[in-house]
């Protein structure tokens, strides 16, 4: 059956540019959770420009349903996850200089490395999911590194400039679904989904869950709005309702 999982990377985002207490990523989980998300996912990046490593700790206690580690396949990374111990982990591609994610992970140009990093996760009972595009040499190598999971990157889906190139965006994540679970992975998706463009990929069979973050922060951004000023005029002993006369 397919799930939700809610990426808050983009509340601490909104923390970070002032270096200050909110939002906090730990509050908006429990919310999300609340209203339905069946997991809660976090790219812990190398440059901490969102997501810090105390929030990583902290959701670990106060999650409910799944916690979900997207990161970097690097040492660094590997011994937080295997002490902060995630429900999964993501292994994504980093580029200091991205504004995010641009592409999926090159399994295919470094098995040996990979696979080592999946055995030590897994290994600690941490199943591993690769973030790939929906590309079959790095389906296949996803197969043969050993993780149990795959991500594929709906990034070109989403940002595809006519609806001629969404379909071919579209079949090719079709599939790569299907050769995965040919191949015994379990497959997730995500990257620049939205309220608009969700549908398809939702409907593709067998996929299982769908993370999605910045769209999803951003109609809450806008939806909250109304209530958050509410409650400033309130805080400040002044009459509710007044618009502009
Ligand atoms: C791996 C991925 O596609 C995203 O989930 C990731 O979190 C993107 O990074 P930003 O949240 O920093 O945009
Ligand atoms: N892995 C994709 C994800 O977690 C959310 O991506 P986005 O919706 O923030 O683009």
């Amino acid at each position: 059956m397919l799930s939700l999982g809610v990426n808050i990377d983009h509340i601490a985002t909104v923390r970070q540019a002032r270096r200050t207490v909110e939002p906090d990523p730990v509050a908006a989980a429990v919310i999300a959770e609340l209203a339905g998300a069946d997991g809660i996912t976090v790219h812990l990046r190398e440059d901490r420009r969102h997501i810090q490593e105390r929030d990583v700790r902290l959701l670990r206690q106060t999650v409910r349903t799944h916690l979900n580690l997207e990161m970097a396949a690097t040492d660094e990374m590997v011994a937080i996850a295997l002490e902060i111990k995630p429900d999964y982990v993501t292994l994504v591609p980093e580029r200091r200089e991205e504004v995010t994610t641009e592409g999926g992970l090159n399994v295919a140009g470094q098995v040996s490395r990979l696979s080592d990093v999946v055995g030590q996760l897994q290994g600690s009972g941490i199943p591993v999911s690769l973030f790939i595009d929906p590309d079959a040499t790095q389906i296949a190598a996803a197969a043969q590194v050993g993780s149990q999971w795959i991500e594929l990157h709906t990034g070109r889906y989403a940002e595809a400039s006519s609806e001629t190139e969404r379909e071919v965006e579209l079949s090719h994540l079709e599939d790569a679904c299907n050769q995965a679970i040919d191949l015994g992975l379990r497959v997730n998706a995500g990257h620049g989904l939205t309220y608009w463009n969700v549908g398809p990929v939702a409907r593709i069979p067998g996929m299982e869950e769908l993370n999605i973050g910045h769209s999803i922060v951003s109609r809450a951004v806008l939806v909250g709005l109304d209530r958050a000023v509410r409650e400033m005029r309130q805080a400040m002993g002044l009459s509710l309702g007044v618009g502009p006369t």
